[in-house]
């Protein structure tokens, strides 16, 4: 879907309420049809995330000749075909938004006997890949980018895979999660160092698949030439999606929000510690594990933010959930100060820089920096915004109306899809006076 066909107003003086439920979780849907597909026997996944980026996922996997019957509510049942049954795809492979259907395939498809060509749409193709093609050339691989490193990506097939051992220079999963895949067909082990914990569902759920995975502080080892066995996985609910209700519920008044059966990994739940440094009102009930995967419910209840200093060990634990954030602070008392978070300029959009000046739009001193931004909260006013294209940006002004002192228009969010199919009629069921103006744009 063209990225500039929605347009979102929400109305001011909302409130959320009652109890809901986020979609799965993006990154490990993701993953589920991957190691789903490379295995042997029948994966069955519960929970799936029918949004556009893991549905991409799942198109390019039925392109290279997996059976993969559904989603149907959620459910999906892949055909694994082993390491090493995948088939050369007739035509290029579309991801679509998504960076890490791209990065993370751009590693998996390393180890293939046949060319692979990986496209994307007008964001993708401008987001950074020599982060995953450098390593993965030290692998052996053969991987051709743009002059400038961006998509698409020409895959050369056939080339043996070395194991390496490789520090990672930024905190990235979809970095680590690329040279783990490879490291599947590689001779010898692959091992990988990050400088800061990042998300571990692959190291997780390669272990659920039966592989031997090694895990010490902050390094990961695997040794190819493996087998993954087909498995049930239960997809928890996103806590990336659910940090916009966190943030919403918090901000306005008279909120009490209970959000059910939502992941809490602990590589993923900075933004519960950074909202509750900000002096958020959340209770976390009922934790337990599904599949591998710690999960709980949670309740928030409006409370008064205050300005903070984002400790930087918690960035790349919330790496996704700064938009969100960024509302939160220009809804506090006093300054927040973000830094340590240049990453943000490489998603989906420059999320620096485009939160930024949406938040001035809507009257907040909101001052970008290379790698973060001070914002001066107060209430924010009424206006038109511009998501471009990114649906964390677009959430997150949706929120902002909740203290808005008059509707907030946001432009350019059929993007909401890729991660929160069904956003819109979930905010509006919990209290949040969302409307969609189709073709406003
Ligand atoms: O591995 C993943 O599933 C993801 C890793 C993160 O990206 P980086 O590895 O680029 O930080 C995150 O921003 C993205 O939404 C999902
Ligand atoms: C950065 C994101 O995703 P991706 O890198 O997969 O496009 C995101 O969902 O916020």
């Amino acid at each position: 879907m063209a990225a500039d066909d929605l347009t979102l107003r929400v109305a001011p003086r909302g409130t959320l309420a009652g109890r809901l439920r986020v979609p799965g979780d993006k990154s490990i849907s993701h993953r589920a049809i991957m190691l789903g597909a490379l295995a042997e026997g029948e994966t069955r996944v519960g929970g799936f995330l029918e949004g556009e980026d893991c549905l991409a996922t799942l198109r390019a996997f039925r392109a290279l000749g997996v059976d993969i019957q559904g989603p149907e509510d959620g459910e999906v049942r892949i055909r694994g075909v082993g390491l090493h049954g995948l088939r050369a795809p007739a035509a290029p492979l579309d991801m679509g938004n998504s960076g890490t259907s791209m990065r993370l395939m751009a590693g998996l498809l390393a180890g293939q006997p046949f060319d692979t060509v990986l496209t994307g749409d007008a964001s993708l193709t401008r987001r950074p890949m020599r982060r995953v093609t450098d390593p993965l050339a030290r692998m052996g691989a053969r991987i051709d980018t743009s002059a400038d490193g961006t998509p698409p990506l020409h895959i050369h097939g056939g080339t043996p895979l070395q194991g390496r051992d490789y520090a990672l220079p930024v905190a990235s999963a979809q970095v680590k999660s690329s040279l783990l895949l490879a490291g599947l067909y590689a001779r010898g082990r692959t091992c990988i160092t990050e400088p800061a914990p990042t998300r571990d569902h692959t190291e997780r759920m390669l272990a659920g698949f039966g592989l031997a995975v090694e895990r010490g502080e902050g390094r990961v080892c695997l040794q190819g030439g493996g087998r993954l066995q087909g498995t049930r996985i239960q997809v928890p609910g996103d806590i990336s999606s659910a940090a916009f209700f966190l943030v919403g519920a918090s901000i306005a008044p008279d909120c009490r929000l209970t959000l059910e059966h939502v992941g809490m990994n602990p590589t993923r739940t900075g933004v519960i510690d950074i909202l509750r440094l900000m002096g958020a009102d959340i209770r976390v009930e009922n934790p337990r594990e599904v599949g591998g995967e710690p999960v709980a419910d949670l309740t928030v209840s409006s409370a008064p933010l205050q300005g903070v200093e984002i400790p930087p060990a918690l960035v790349p634990l919330a790496i996704d959930e700064f938009p969100a954030l960024f509302v939160a602070a220009a809804c506090a008392r006093g300054r927040t100060v973000l830094t340590d978070a240049a990453e943000l300029r490489v998603k989906e959009s420059d999320r620096i820089q485009v939160m930024a000046d949406g938040l001035l739009r809507l009257g907040i001193q909101a001052e970008p920096t290379a790698d973060g931004m001070v914002i001066q909260g107060g209430d924010p006013d009424g206006g038109e915004v511009d998501s471009h294209g990114d649906h964390r940006v677009a959430m997150a002004f949706a929120m902002a109306a909740l203290r808005a002192r008059g509707p907030i228009r946001i432009r350019h969010c059929a993007n909401v899809n890729t991660s929160f199919p069904g956003f819109v009629s979930l905010a509006a069921g919990a209290g949040l006076p969302i409307e969609a103006e189709e073709n406003g744009a």
